[in-house]
């Protein structure tokens, strides 16, 4: 019975008896009775499994498997306050004869906002991608991926050349919150430009659905020659994309606290390290931040100004997070704070400096410029390329 239950978009969280599963798991959300040990889903996934190995049962069994280890993910996630469920609440697959009140859970199946509509199209787009191409074959890629350059490092470099943020500057052709930001929109020019302009990294928007960016502007920006590292800025639900962005080109990665619970944050984290990846952990409020602090061997951290969830952006929010026993956790660790989102002038750059941060993550208002590298002196108030 050993290692036999993983999480399908995570296999570092696995359970290998039905004794290792967590105690809340043990209760039934709605009725509080106990999971029995005899609908334990590796129990009867083996017991399947053993009958037909590879026939129609072991099948049917595998989908159970699956379905059950989904609902356990979204208790987890919300024990830890997180409100995104990973996929949308299905009935249980045919074959399913655990208990009832599964099927009773949270019949909606309707993204109750848009992160979460972002996070479910991604389930389904990256279970295809790793249908097309599994982690054997991306790891056979990651031979000739260019080597990684340092992430942090940068930042540090361009804050203490400037004495201001460094800056992560970010190609990004639209958003959900303000549809299209550049009709124009040549991702190795504005790289080039930003480059120029004094950015310390870059950021690339690799969702298309949503943001219309592509991993082809990841590579593309990579294989242009441009130096600043680069931050492959995607919603990450799966280790497998930790690996894909390494292949494409990219130095960091973003990995949002509102979608990944504790464990997956951990273990996500090891794999960049073992990448050579730099992490830029996104938190909005204090919760996710308590959990983030909470974690061993977190470098970078990003404050959102903006709710992804309600397209609410205030810059207070960066002050708010940084103040008291949080700031000073923070000094202590030696964590790089970025101030993310809603920065449009020098007062805003210098209000994100006062609250105690040494990067800024910068789009829309750089990006709408005719020349997006001179936008970035208008950000600053003066030119921080010399
Ligand atoms: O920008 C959005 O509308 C958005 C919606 C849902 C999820 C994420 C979203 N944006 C990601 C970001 O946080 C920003 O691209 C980044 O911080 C730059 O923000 P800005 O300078 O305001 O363009």
């Amino acid at each position: 019975m050993e290692g036999l239950i993983s999480l399908k978009s995570n296999p570092g969280i696995s359970f290998r008896s039905f004794d290792q599963l967590p105690k809340f798991l043990l209760r039934r959300s709605s009725m509080d009775l106990p999971l029995r040990r005899s609908n334990f889903p590796a129990i009867r996934a083996q017991q399947s499994e053993t009958i037909s190995p590879n026939g129609r049962e072991g099948e049917d069994a595998l989908k159970v498997k699956e379905w059950e280890v989904g609902m356990f993910q979204n208790e987890v996630a919300a024990s830890q306050g997180i409100r995104i469920r990973r996929r949308p609440p299905t009935c249980p697959p045919l074959h399913y004869n655990g208990p009832f009140e599964f099927c009773l859970q949270d019949g909606d199946n309707t993204p109750r906002n848009i992160l979460e509509e972002i996070i479910w199209h991604k389930d389904f787009e990256v279970s295809q991608m790793k249908e097309k191409k599994p982690l054997t074959s991306l790891k056979k890629f990651m031979e000739n991926a260019p080597p990684t350059r340092d992430f942090v490092g940068a930042l540090k470099a361009a804050h203490s050349r400037t004495g201001l943020p460094g800056l992560i500057a970010e190609v990004k052709k639209a958003s959900p919150s303000r549809g299209i930001l550049r009709e124009n929109f040549d991702p190795v020019e504005i790289a080039q430009a930003y480059e120029k302009g004094g950015a310390a990294c870059l950021s690339v928007l690799t969702d298309e659905k949503y943001f219309k960016g592509g991993f082809e502007n990841l590579e593309a920006i990579r294989n242009a020659g441009v130096k600043c590292p680069l931050l492959c800025k995607e919603f990450v639900i799966d280790a497998w994309q930790i690996y894909n962005a390494r292949t494409k080109g990219a130095d960091a990665i973003l990995l949002i606290a509102a979608v990944l619970p504790d464990l997956d944050l951990r273990y996500m984290i090891k794999i960049c390290k073992m990448l050579g990846l730099a992490a830029l952990v996104e938190v909005h409020d204090e919760r996710e931040m308590d959990r983030v602090l909470a974690i061993e061997g977190i470098e970078l951290i990003g404050i959102n100004n903006r709710s992804l969830e309600t397209f609410e952006v205030d810059i207070s929010n960066t002050k708010k997070l940084l103040e008291g026993e949080r700031g000073q956790l923070i000094r202590q660790k030696d964590i790089i704070v970025v101030g993310e989102s809603g920065l449009f002038t020098p007062d805003h750059v210098a209000y994100m400096q006062e609250a105690g941060v040494k990067a800024v993550l910068v789009g829309e208002s750089i990006v709408k410029q005719s020349d997006p590298g001179k936008g970035i002196a208008g950000l600053f108030g003066k030119d921080i390329s010399v």
